[in-house]
């Protein structure tokens, strides 16, 4: 199956960047019997957000991994800031950095020394390379921790400057893979702010998550990722409006009242111990005034309750799981590259 998935041009774009970003068509990986990427199509506009989202095992790394140059397809064809991954990995390498979810942070050094290292990976003048070490280090509040090993940090602090290590080489494109994951709610909310300001510069993010909130938080476009296929893509508020859930719940003072509710309610499904009905609705503006126009005139409503969809139901509908509660074997069988 190919699922396609594309979005409109951001206004934000880097000067001169006229191909998309990403445009894969196809995508497909397997580790001997194993299917990661089922004929995966996506297009990400240059300097917009992308939101790769599925539970574990659903194929994320694998496509990360793919469209970074550290793992060839089986099938398909993808293109990366213009350049064919196959015919020219090393142009695609040079305008990406990777943040994986394993960190690249070497912790006999401090976080000076870190980013240094990679000013020198990327050939860096010495003296542009401390210049641009310095600002990642005020920019992503790592200041007062330059001369200390990366031991001392705490896991926030181990991630961003594992990012900032990433910048070092001013990428047009950077993947972060699962970027927050095992983060608390503070460092989450910095690194998302952090995503951001680089976002507002022009540089296009390419993320993994598992978590819907980040995606809905940071996202132009999210696809959602399951058994290596696409099941559903666009922007959140496209996603939360397909998405079936959504219903209002009405109290009633009395039994009498709530049946004869139920009877005006088309599709109403009345709880008779708790007196409510909970009525379906669709996720426009005027879908509450609809169902209370339903209701006869004269019967008291004690109480409403509206639920809007969210993301959690959207993946819900289409794989009858959530990313954070389905849990999957996802041990590794060895590298079939
Ligand atoms: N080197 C490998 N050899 C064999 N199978 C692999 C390999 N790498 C990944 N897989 C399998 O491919 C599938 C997709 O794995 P992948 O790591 O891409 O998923 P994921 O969505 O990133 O999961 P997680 O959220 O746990 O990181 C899984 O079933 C996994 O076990």
């Amino acid at each position: 199956m190919t699922s396609d998935v594309s979005g409109p041009a951001p206004a934000s774009s880097r000067a001169g960047a006229a191909a998309p970003a990403i445009v894969a068509t196809g995508l497909s990986k397997a580790f001997g019997k194993k299917v990661a990427l089922d004929g995966v199509s996506l297009t990400v506009p240059r300097g917009s957000v992308f939101a790769l989202l599925g539970p574990n095992g659903s194929g994320k790394t694998t496509l990360v991994q793919v469209l970074s140059t550290l793992r060839l397809p089986s099938a398909g064809s993808a293109e990366v800031l213009g350049h064919d991954l196959r015919t020219a990995p090393a142009e695609v390498r040079a305008g990406i950095g990777v943040t994986g979810q394993f960190s690249a942070v070497d912790s006999m050094l401090t976080g000076l020394e870190n980013l240094l290292l990679m000013a020198k990976l990327y050939h860096l003048a010495r003296d542009e390379g401390e210049a641009r070490a310095r600002s990642l280090l005020k920019r992503f509040d790592l200041s007062e921790a330059w001369s200390r090993p990366p031991s001392t940090y705490s896991g926030g602090m181990r991630r961003r400057l594992d990012i900032a290590m990433t910048l070092m080489g001013d990428p047009a494109l950077i993947f972060l893979d699962e970027p927050t994951t095992g983060l608390d709610p503070r460092s989450r909310q910095t690194m998302w702010q952090i995503v951001r300001e680089f976002v507002a510069e022009g540089v296009t993010v390419f993320l993994t998550t598992q978590y819907l909130q980040e995606a809905d938080e940071l996202a132009d476009q999210i696809a959602l990722l399951d058994h290596g296929r696409v099941v559903a893509h666009g922007t959140p508020a496209e996603l939360k409006q397909h998405a079936p859930g959504a219903h209002i719940t009405l109290r009633f003072a009395t039994s009498a009242g709530l049946h004869a509710a139920a009877r005006s309610v088309p599709g109403s499904t009345p709880d008779a111990d708790a007196f409510t009905l909970r009525c379906p609705m669709a996720a426009d503006g005027g879908a509450v005034k609809r169902v209370l126009d339903r209701v006869p005139d004269g019967l008291p409503i004690e109480d409403i309750t509206v639920h809007t969809p969210d993301l959690d139901d959207v993946f819900f509908a289409l794989s009858g799981t959530t990313p954070q509660t389905r849990t999957e074997d996802t041990a590794r069988t060895g590298d079939h590259r």
